[in-house]
């Protein structure tokens, strides 16, 4: 399997896992300004891929188009194909609300719902028709134990999650998110809103979770992405200008803008 540079259509790097995602001439507009340009790219799985580059260069409307939440904004087109497991996720037969359910997002600010820890995880199932109180329980325990978050909260199930600190906001969010049992977990810089031991946590925990998740992670912080992602993509002006193993695009990048980028010229 190859990867490829926008840019050039060279092969940047071969990529040992399966891809789990795969973006083919990708385009994406808001309205008639046109946010990505040619984006070619494969995401393994069980991997975490780390999107960098500076503002506005379209690191989060292409996290968007892997979960179409990009659909939900007025005057937006797509041309090209996003496939997910081989299966092209803009086709007509696929239910955006399903493939959500597939590919799940959490977001830069935490934003836990106006709830208690336990139904903002038993929200999901539920809406997707778990019924059974012990099965939610034990979706519950499941998802909490996976955010690494369980000890802290068992014997307060029944408090908001918004009493909880950022930190603790942002791990159940991720509990939320896999409480539906979803094959791709995507970030959205999700420690920038945190203090570095907090964020610590969150990196910790991503690296477990690859062992079960595809995680795509947007972050602005190079040394996070150097910490926590397997591969890297960079991104300028709507173009994927470079995608490689991340020890090899930080110390060997091939392209002089991927150089500059990375050793501060310019973001
Ligand atoms: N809803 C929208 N309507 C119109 N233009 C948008 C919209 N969202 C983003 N854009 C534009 O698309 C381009 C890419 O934005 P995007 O948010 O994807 O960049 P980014 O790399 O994630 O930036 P940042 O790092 O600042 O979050 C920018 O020029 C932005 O102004």
């Amino acid at each position: 399997m190859r990867t490829f540079s926008s840019e050039t259509m060279e092969p940047t790097a071969p990529v040992a896992a399966q891809p789990k995602i795969s973006a083919q001439s990708l385009n994406f507009f808001y309205g008639a300004f046109q946010a990505l340009k040619g984006v070619n790219v494969d995401v393994p799985a069980n991997r975490v891929t780390a999107f960098i580059g500076p503002s506005g260069c379209g690191k989060s409307t292409f996290l968007r188009c892997l979960n179409r939440m990009n659909d939900l904004i007025d005057g937006t087109r797509i041309e090209g194909k996003i496939t997910l497991d081989g299966t092209d996720i803009y086709d007509a037969s696929v239910d955006p609300v399903e493939l959500r359910k597939e590919v799940g997002m959490v977001f830069q600010k935490p934003n836990p719902f106006p709830m208690s820890i336990y139904d903002n995880i038993a929200y999901g199932p539920r809406i997707h028709g778990v019924r059974e109180k012990s099965k939610l329980d034990e979706i519950v325990e499941g998802s909490l134990k996976k955010a690494a978050l369980w000890e802290e909260v068992k014997d307060k199930l029944k408090q908001s999650g918004l009493m909880l600190s950022g930190g603790q906001q942002q791990r159940l969010c991720i509990a939320r998110t896999m409480a539906v049992d979803p094959k791709i977990i995507l970030m959205d810089e999700p420690c920038s809103a945190l203090d570095p031991i907090a964020t610590s946590r969150i990196e910790d925990l991503i690296f477990e979770l690859k062992r079960d998740y595809t995680i795509v992670i947007v972050t602005h912080n190079m040394q996070q992405a150097q910490r926590a992602s397997d591969f890297t993509a960079f991104f300028m002006m709507g173009e994927l200008i470079e995608f490689n193993a991340t020890p090899s695009l930080f110390l060997h990048p091939k392209q002089q803008r991927t150089e500059d980028y990375i050793s501060g010229r310019f973001g």
